[in-house]
């Protein structure tokens, strides 16, 4: 008989094949990602790590393999389900900001909670606070044109985070920017997942960003590799005291 995802794995992957028109990115990933863990998939330009955050996060439907969701299966839902079931548990950063052009930094952030059903003081409170948080307060009136790339990527940042979806998908969050802002970017983004219980799983191509992660896998030519040893640099990411001595990936 099959065996059923474990319990504590929010999300849960076997024999994961997946192909773009006849190109393979994925040839059978198995993975587990533990409630509240940041596990960060990395691994070089072309690997699949887009295509297994998309598997996984119910973007793409699977070729061969099983998704499963909370003990639910995901790789059996239709188009539809997928899309609800992105909108109500899933957030994503990506590398890219796309924000409402014409809308302020503070409506970009209240836009996914106003859809959701919140009341326009509540979810604009809340945005102001998330703005606050990712030291970007002060450009909460200012639309995304008139502001840099890193201030752009922080207001994505709020945008995921601020309706508490149980899961955030990061994609290359930080490909675009600057070493240094890069690091602030994901210090803020794995401290705010931690501090509200969120699972984050974190794609990146930058082997010394995986020391932000509690765990890592590393993808080859769409195969995981096992497990990840963050590059030591001097300064300790918060909350990855056990980071250099990662679990095995595949189970
Ligand atoms: N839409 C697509 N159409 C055709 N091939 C694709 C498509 N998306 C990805 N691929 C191919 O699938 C493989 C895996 O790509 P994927 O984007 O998942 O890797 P990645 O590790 O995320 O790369 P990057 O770091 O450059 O984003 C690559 O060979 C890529 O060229």
């Amino acid at each position: 008989m099959a065996a059923a995802p474990p319990d504590n794995d929010v999300l849960w992957a076997r024999g994961i094949v997946k192909s773009h028109h006849g190109t393979p990115a994925l040839r059978g990933v198995s993975l587990g990602v533990r409630e509240g863990e940041v596990l960060a998939v990395t691994g070089p330009r072309g690997s699949g790590k887009s295509t297994l955050l998309g598997c996984l996060s119910a973007l793409l439907p699977v070729d061969e393999g099983e998704v499963w969701f909370n003990s639910a299966p995901v790789h059996t839902l239709g188009r539809a389900g997928r899309e609800r079931l992105r909108r109500d548990r899933f957030g994503f950063v990506g590398s890219e900001p796309h924000l409402v052009p014409e809308l302020t930094a503070r409506e970009n952030v209240a836009l996914p909670l106003l859809l959701a059903g919140a009341g326009g003081k509540a979810a604009h409170t809340a945005a102001d606070e998330w703005l606050e948080r990712l030291d970007i307060g002060e450009i909460a009136k200012v639309r995304p044109d008139r502001l840099v790339q890193s201030q752009r990527q922080r207001i994505a940042v709020a945008r995921a985070l601020a309706p508490l979806p149980p899961v955030v998908f990061a994609d290359d969050p930080t490909a675009p920017l600057h070493r240094e802002t890069a690091e602030q970017v994901l210090r803020i983004l794995t401290s705010a997942a931690r501090s509200h219980q969120l699972t984050l799983v974190l794609a990146t191509h930058d082997p010394e960003l995986v020391r932000y992660a509690d765990r890592a896998v590393a993808l080859v030519d769409g195969r995981l590799t096992g497990p990840v040893t963050p590059v030591p640099r001097g300064i300790a990411a918060p909350g990855t005291a056990g980071a250099a001595t990662v679990p095995a990936a595949g189970r």
